[in-house]
Order: C-alpha cells, then sequence, then structure tokens
C-alpha cells in the first residue's frame, strides 16, 4: 500500500488480550513474574495496583515498547495506548499531536475524533502545552483514537485529574466501549472510578497478579477494599 491509499476502514471485530506466564525484568530486578491476563472483545477490564506494581510496564510490554524475559503476549486487533503522564509534543498543536496518532492507520482528518470529543474542535489549533491536564489528557485520548484502535489500554486517566473532568473523560471511554465495541484494559490506582466502569479487574502487587474477578466480588473482598476503596464499597457510576 502506498502513502496515497485510502486509509483502512475501522474494524472492531477482535480486540482481544492474552497474556501468558509473562516475565519482565530491568536488569536483575523483576517487574512483571508470571502475570496471566485475558480481556475478550468488547470488554472493558480494569488493572489496579499500588505504585511500582509493574502496571506500566505490563501497558509498555502490551504495546510492544518492553520485551518479555519470558511468556507470551498476544494482541488481536490493533492496540493503541495512552501513556502514563500523556506524553504529548508541548509545542505542536492540538492538531498536529492528533495527526501523529494517525500514522499506522494512514489516518490524517481528525474530523471523526473531534465527533467523539467535541471539546478537542475548538482547541485545535492551540499548543498542547498550554492546555490544562484534562484538556492534555483528552488530547491523549483523541491522539490514541487516531490509530483507529481496536484495543485502547488506559495507563492512569484519573492521573492529576480533578474528579468532574476524569468523570467526564470515564464517560466517553465507556461510550466507545458500548456503543462502538471499543476493547479497554483500564489502568487505575483510583478503584472507585474502575470499579464503576469495568466489569471485572484484576489486582497486581510486586508484579504478581493477587486477585482477579467481577469488580462487584472484588469490592466485596476486605482485602481490596481496605487498600483501594478506603474500606467501604461505593462505586461511581457513570
Ligand atoms: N526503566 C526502568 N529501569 C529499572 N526499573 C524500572 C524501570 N521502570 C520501572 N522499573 C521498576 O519496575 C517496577 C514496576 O514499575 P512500573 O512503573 O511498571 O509500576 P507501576 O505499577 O506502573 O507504578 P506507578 O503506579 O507508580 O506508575 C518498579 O519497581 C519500578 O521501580
Amino acid at each position: 500500500m502506498n502513502e496515497s491509499d485510502t486509509p483502512p476502514e475501522p474494524s472492531r471485530t477482535g480486540g482481544t488480550i492474552e497474556v501468558t506466564d509473562l516475565v519482565v525484568t530491568y536488569g536483575s530486578a523483576t517487574a512483571l513474574d508470571h502475570v496471566r491476563l485475558s480481556v475478550r472483545s468488547g470488554e472493558m477490564v480494569a488493572l489496579l495496583g499500588p505504585n511500582g506494581a509493574g502496571k506500566s510496564t505490563l501497558a509498555d510490554t502490551l504495546s510492544g515498547i518492553l520485551t518479555p524475559r519470558s511468556g507470551t503476549v498476544e494482541v488481536g486487533g490493533r492496540l493503541a495506548h495512552i501513556p502514563e503522564g500523556r506524553q504529548l509534543f508541548p509545542d505542536l498543536t492540538v492538531e498536529d499531536n492528533l495527526s501523529l496518532g494517525g500514522w499506522r492507520s494512514r489516518e490524517r482528518d481528525p474530523a471523526f475524533v473531534f465527533d467523539l470529543l467535541p471539546r478537542l474542535a475548538e482547541l485545535r489549533k492551540r499548543r498542547a502545552g498550554v492546555l490544562s491536564g484534562g484538556e492534555q489528557q483528552m488530547v491523549a485520548f483523541g491522539r490514541a483514537m487516531m490509530s483507529r484502535p481496536d484495543v485502547l489500554v488506559v495507563d492512569e486517566l484519573s492521573l492529576g485529574l480533578a474528579p468532574m473532568v476524569t468523570r467526564d473523560l470515564a464517560a466517553h471511554l465507556v461510550a466507545l466501549n458500548r456503543e462502538q465495541g471499543l476493547t479497554v484494559l483500564l489502568i487505575e490506582q483510583n478503584a472507585r472510578l474502575a470499579f464503576g466502569v469495568c466489569e471485572r479487574a484484576y489486582v497486581l502487587e510486586a508484579g504478581r497478579v493477587v486477585a482477579e474477578g467481577p469488580c462487584a466480588e472484588l469490592a466485596e473482598s476486605p482485602r481490596v477494599a481496605s487498600a483501594y476503596l478506603g474500606g467501604s464499597i461505593e462505586e461511581t457510576q457513570i
């Protein structure tokens, strides 16, 4: 296919993640220790865990930035990753940041992203570096959608954002999941948010999966409730 060919049509039929016995190391330090995780097509699954648990390492391995030491990672369809801290180009405009997200899908026109996230259309000529945290997260979200993904990995949607802004972004994510079947792995420290929008969750601690299951069941677990919900169960419904 050459540069002038039409971009491929969006395909949301096979967005899956299958991680088996995954070991990832940094030098002699083990960051992921025989991790097993699976996400089915059209699911929205949370990955919880404290600082240093290995969540970003898993995201980076799923997106191919890191290479496993052993085990397997299989992604069905195209995966896009909203990295922790957004990692935008601050001197480029919103529009140019979005265009960069379209390199794999050969998608240059962000019009469909403006339909999904109308606020970005208003901000299109602004430099990304001058935007608020919530607006920058929305640009990172839109940039990921430019690749027309089947699977979206979101690393800390809520990081540094006010609850209202987080809820607004989460509502966009839920709409994409429910209305377009986008498969989502939501990496979060905010368990209330994650349990409010996901059906299932994994809990990662010190590189190992220590709990998994339906969010409603995990929320009942005294260990999960005390570590991640401050001891009470009160879900954030979108
Ligand atoms: N480039 C690196 N070199 C060496 N060690 C690293 C590197 N990146 C991460 N680590 C270590 O690997 C472990 C897992 O880190 P990771 O960033 O994946 O955790 P995390 O769950 O995403 O944490 P946080 O919520 O704080 O972002 C930590 O002990 C961290 O110090």
